[in-house]
């Protein structure tokens, strides 16, 4: 099986870069993987996925950390994203909120497909273009969407796989909450330890 581990910065990835003594590179390419870093954000990850994704891979295996809605999960949780949802890709008509879909556009929101199991707790994401920061955003985003996580990146992860029907997984580790801004708050060394701990694992079974 060939994967193709993908995350917005090297520093998520740190740790695995280690493990596998790979070069400081942003697109490496190994005996039992490759590794695409993209750059943070949608139009970054559709660039570089544009580039390197090809039918090659049986798995693209989204790796990063996010932002949690819920307070219940412990900071440095990591969880398997099943479904993401392009939650800005859409229309305003005054406080209502009309997706791509609801405009007839296509999918705004994607699921997992792989029959890969992993013992991670699943949860719904979101991909925004900006951190969420404000308690007015919060609760939008909370009534129209009810998401866990936050991202940057995930959903267009997904749809770049689904247009070459290949397989995706996409695994983020809890670095914050989704609040006002206070960098202090979050808690990235053990989002990034505890994500790149999970990846070195299943990267080693896997093959
Ligand atoms: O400041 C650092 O040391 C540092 C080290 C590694 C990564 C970062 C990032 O800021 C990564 C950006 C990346 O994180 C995702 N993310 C994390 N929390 C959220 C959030 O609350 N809302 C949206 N995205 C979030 C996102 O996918 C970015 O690509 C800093």
């Amino acid at each position: 099986m060939k994967i193709l581990v993908v995350a917005a910065t090297k520093a998520e990835l740190s740790f695995f870069y280690q493990h596998f003594n790979l070069p400081e590179e942003d697109f490496v390419e190994n005996k039992k993987f490759d590794l695409l870093i993209t750059g943070v954000g949608m139009v970054a990850t559709a660039f570089a996925l544009g580039r390197y994704l090809s039918p090659q891979y049986d798995l693209v295996l989204n790796l990063g950390i996010a932002g949690a809605f819920d307070r219940s999960i412990p900071l440095g949780t990591v969880l398997n994203i099943t479904e993401d949802t392009f939650a800005e890709l859409g229309a305003e008509n005054g406080d209502e909120f009309l997706s791509i879909t609801d405009l007839g556009f296509g999918e705004n929101r994607y699921t997992t497909k792989t029959q890969i199991k992993v013992a991670l707790a699943p949860a719904k994401g979101i991909t925004m273009n900006r951190v969420t920061g404000s308690e007015k955003s919060i609760q939008t985003l909370i009534e129209r969407l009810n998401p866990t996580t936050e991202s940057m990146e995930g959903a267009a992860v997904f749809y770049a796989s689904k247009q070459l029907n290949i397989d995706c997984l996409q695994i983020r580790s809890i670095s914050n909450y989704v609040e006002r801004r206070n960098k202090d708050n979050w808690k990235i060394g053990l989002a990034i330890k505890n994500l790149n701990d999970w990846a070195i694992a299943f990267v080693g079974e896997m093959n």
